[in-house]
């Protein structure tokens, strides 16, 4: 039986997570696990898989659930609860399902434990991965990449040499905007960015996909796992979203992983590699689909991207104020106060308004990010 830890039990991610332990019970338990502010879902899943630690964003939701169920589990709360879930002694794996920046402390706390960690939470090797891959590799603990495009290139290169590829290619669907020229953009609304034409996710990720922010964080996110340059990151418009990524070697050939549009197979993967359990899922049914579509990007159209592969270029603390800018502007589109064009204009104000600093230390990288909330805050009073 192997304990997972898991942060962001009530997402979209982590939801899935509980229904690949579920249905293995002979193989997979929920030792500790981390909920925001959904707290009617999360006792629901502690009455379901009698999780030993639990932490709760607020303390307020920390006090009452103590006193429900403090006699049988252990609670806590804030950034500190993340970081107790993370380290949590009896589980094997940590899975970081959680969403945002604050994914990138616990995940360092859980390596530092020496856990196998199974990382969704792209933006920890966004803003940190210099730090967060050293440490890893010093400690000898495997980041196994959930994310559906790292989750299939890192597939395609089992048993494959590093030194023999020539790129890789993550596929991106284009989002839910991505049949509209860009003076339509103008004053299209949250509800219609979070209608995402393959995927079901939680919102912060959706609109990413439509600005493309998330095909460029996949780019950075895949420079620090595969330890690539950027110039052997590319990025292929791929409306089904069957091909996950793929994997050319330099005597041409192409590897890659095709599925249905299901998370809970690559978090199974990160679960149990280097093997694989069955999967009660919708089969991929080829002949049915019987077209594929790829088309090359535009990078005046998705200017997110551009901007993510500069300031993945950049280094330093760049892609944190990336990162930062992005989430901030995205809360304020998804609170109706900015339209969707604003939030490539306030990570680009962002980006010009930053000097990086080189090689940064954790502390740096979260202050960069401190202080570029802070920036873009204010870019909203006024
Ligand atoms: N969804 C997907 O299919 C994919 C997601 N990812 C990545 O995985 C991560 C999670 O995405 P997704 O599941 O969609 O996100 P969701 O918004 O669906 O879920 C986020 C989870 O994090 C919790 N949470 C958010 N902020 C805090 C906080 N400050 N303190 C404690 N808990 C918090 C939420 O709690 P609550 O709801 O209880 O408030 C929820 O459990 C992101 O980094 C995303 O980019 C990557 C690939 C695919
Ligand atoms: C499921 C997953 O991994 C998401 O990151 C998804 O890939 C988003 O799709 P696009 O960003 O390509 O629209
Ligand atoms: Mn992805």
């Amino acid at each position: 039986m192997t304990g997972i830890n898991l942060l962001g039990a009530t997402g979209s991610v982590g939801r899935q997570a509980i229904e690949v332990i579920q249905a293995h019970p002979g193989h997979f338990r929920l030792s500790a696990m981390s909920v925001g502010k959904n707290i009617p879902l999360a006792r629901k899943i502690i009455e379901a898989c009698q999780p030993k630690v639990v932490s709760v964003q607020r303390k307020e939701d920390c006090e009452r659930l103590k006193s429900e169920y403090g006699h049988r589990i252990k609670f806590y709360y804030g950034e500190e609860g993340l970081a107790e879930v993370a380290a949590f002694s009896e589980g094997e794996i940590f899975l970081n399902g959680i969403s945002g920046a604050v994914g990138i402390v616990p995940t360092i706390r859980a390596i530092e434990a020496g856990k196998r960690v199974a990382l969704a939470n792209k933006e920890t090797l966004v803003t940190a991965g210099h730090i967060v891959m050293k440490k890893a590799e010093e400690r000898r603990v495997p980041i196994i990449p959930v994310d559906s495009e790292h989750s299939a290139i890192f597939q395609a290169l089992q048993g494959e040499r590093r030194k023999n590829i020539e790129k890789i290619i993550l596929t991106a669907s284009g989002g839910s905007f991505r049949d509209k020229k860009r003076e339509e953009l103008a004053d299209v609304t949250v509800e219609d960015a979070l209608k995402h034409p393959n995927w079901s996710m939680g919102a912060k990720i959706t609109v990413d996909s439509a600005t493309m922010m998330n095909k460029g964080m996949e780019v950075i996110e895949a420079r620090w796992l595969f330890d690539l340059p950027y110039d052997k990151i590319a990025v292929l418009l791929h409306r089904e979203s069957t091909v996950h990524s793929m994997v050319q070697f330099h005597d041409g050939s192409i590897i890659a992983q095709l599925g249905t549009p299901d998370m809970r197979i690559p978090i199974q993967y990160a679960l149990t590699y280097p093997d694989r359990l069955p999967l009660q899922a919708e089969r991929l049914d080829l002949a049915k689909l019987g077209v594929l579509h790829f088309s090359e990007m535009d990078f005046d159209r998705f200017r997110c991207l551009r901007m993510a592969y500069e300031a993945g270029r950049t280094g330093g603390t760049m892609p944190a104020v990336l990162n930062a800018a992005n989430e901030e502007a995205v809360h304020s589109f998804l609170e109706g106060k900015i339209p969707f064009l604003a939030i490539e204009e306030w990570v680009e104000r962002a980006m010009e308004q930053h000097e990086p600093i080189p090689d940064p230390t954790l502390e740096a990288v979260l202050e960069a990010d401190k202080e570029t909330r802070a920036l873009v805050r204010s870019f909203l009073k006024n």
